[in-house]
């Protein structure tokens, strides 16, 4: 029998807890989890899970769980480290948070979080590590240790490719997690192109997620308030065309995918909408920022993102001076 991975997953929150669930059903690893502010209310009742994929779990915990990463060491060392904190680099650097856990050649980074241009941080902090980037197509929320899983786990994975080590054992790698992934009941379909599915899916983020986010209207109300035509749209059309210039040609349908991707009466609040309201900071760099970067270097006009980033740059400052 083959030995069981050693997995640990940094950010179990919403993604984080649905990725551990996933992984830890597969049979095929032992998970540890880093818990920070529902640390007690999990270890005393474990999570309630109610899920789209696997159904109703009350009571479920990962095999370890832990409330830091020094904690975490002594569970490892670990096959792959899973991280899906939010990815804000303004904030805080995710390879100086992770180092302690990562073990040269042995670990395999795995990062689930959106936006675009994260990876190149965790190459250059770790050339002796395999990398593997994952875009989410799931839509989940926690409150507590309450999470509600209300579309369905789809994660698209590559390696992205670290020029240091074999590339065989790079895909190898992702084949494993991949395997370990479907066989816990999600899809985790290995992609050729993983930028080319950031860029396909930053349209939405950078769209909806933004407004969402600014207007405090979720995704159906956006639309009932006129916001598609207005904002989300045009928003959607600068991501396109930046894509385009960084030689990622999207369908030519693309909007329209999107919109109607998003039925109005489901009524979602993207993930940056939920740090909005709970007053957290938001993943503006990485949604917005990276490609209005992008957009500057390739000398392409992106008046609607810009106007974007800046108010959600004050409505974050706001966050952080007014509200202590
Ligand atoms: N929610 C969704 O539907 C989707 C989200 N995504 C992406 O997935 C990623 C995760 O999002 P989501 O799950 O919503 O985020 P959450 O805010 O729900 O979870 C983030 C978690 O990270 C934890 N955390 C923060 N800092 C640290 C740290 N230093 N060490 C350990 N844990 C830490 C937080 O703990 P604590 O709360 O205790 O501070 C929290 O549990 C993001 O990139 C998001 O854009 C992608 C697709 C869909
Ligand atoms: C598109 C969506 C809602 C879920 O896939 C998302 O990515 C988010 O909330 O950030």
């Amino acid at each position: 029998m083959s030995q069981k991975s050693k997995v640990l997953i940094v950010g179990c929150g919403a993604v984080g807890t649905m990725c551990a669930f996933t992984v830890q059903k597969s049979g095929t690893a032992t998970v540890t989890a880093i818990l920070r502010s529902n640390f007690d209310a999990v270890n005393a009742q474990g999570f309630y899970i109610d899920s789209i994929d696997h159904g109703t779990i009350s009571n479920w915990k990962p095999h370890s769980i832990v409330r830091n990463i020094e904690d975490a060491v002594q569970h490892g060392p670990f096959d792959f480290v899973l991280v899906a904190m939010k990815n804000l680099p303004d904030v805080y650097s995710i390879p100086d948070i992770i180092r302690p856990v990562v073990t040269p050649i042995v670990t395999s980074i795995v990062l689930v979080q959106n936006g675009i241009a994260i990876e190149q941080p965790f190459l250059d902090a770790f050339p002796k590590n395999t990398l593997l980037s994952g875009v989410a197509m799931i839509g989940c929320e926690l409150n507590g240790r309450d999470v509600l899983h209300n579309d369905p786990d789809i994660l698209y994975i590559a390696p992205f490719l670290n020029p240091q080590l074999p590339e065989a054992d790079q895909h190898d790698a992702c084949r494993k997690f991949a395997g370990m992934y479907e066989s816990g009941g999600a899809k985790c379909p290995v992609v050729e192109d993983i930028v080319w599915s950031r860029w396909r899916k930053l349209v939405w983020n950078a769209s909806f997620n933004t407004v969402c986010a600014l207007t405090n209207l979720d995704s159906g109300r956006v639309q009932d308030a006129g916001c598609v035509d207005t904002l989300i749209r045009p928003a959607m059309a600068e991501i396109v065309a930046i894509a385009k210039a960084a030689n990622y040609t999207l369908p030519p349908d693309i909007l329209d995918q999107m919109v109607a991707f998003t039925p109005k009466e489901v009524y979602a609040k993207p993930s940056m909408q939920v740090d909005a309201i709970r007053g957290r900071p938001m993943e503006i760099e990485v949604i917005l920022g990276n490609p209005l970067r992008t957009a500057e270097e390739l000398g392409v006009e992106a008046p609607t993102l810009s106007i974007l980033y800046k108010l959600l740059k004050a409505r974050q400052w706001a966050f952080r001076n007014l509200q202590g």
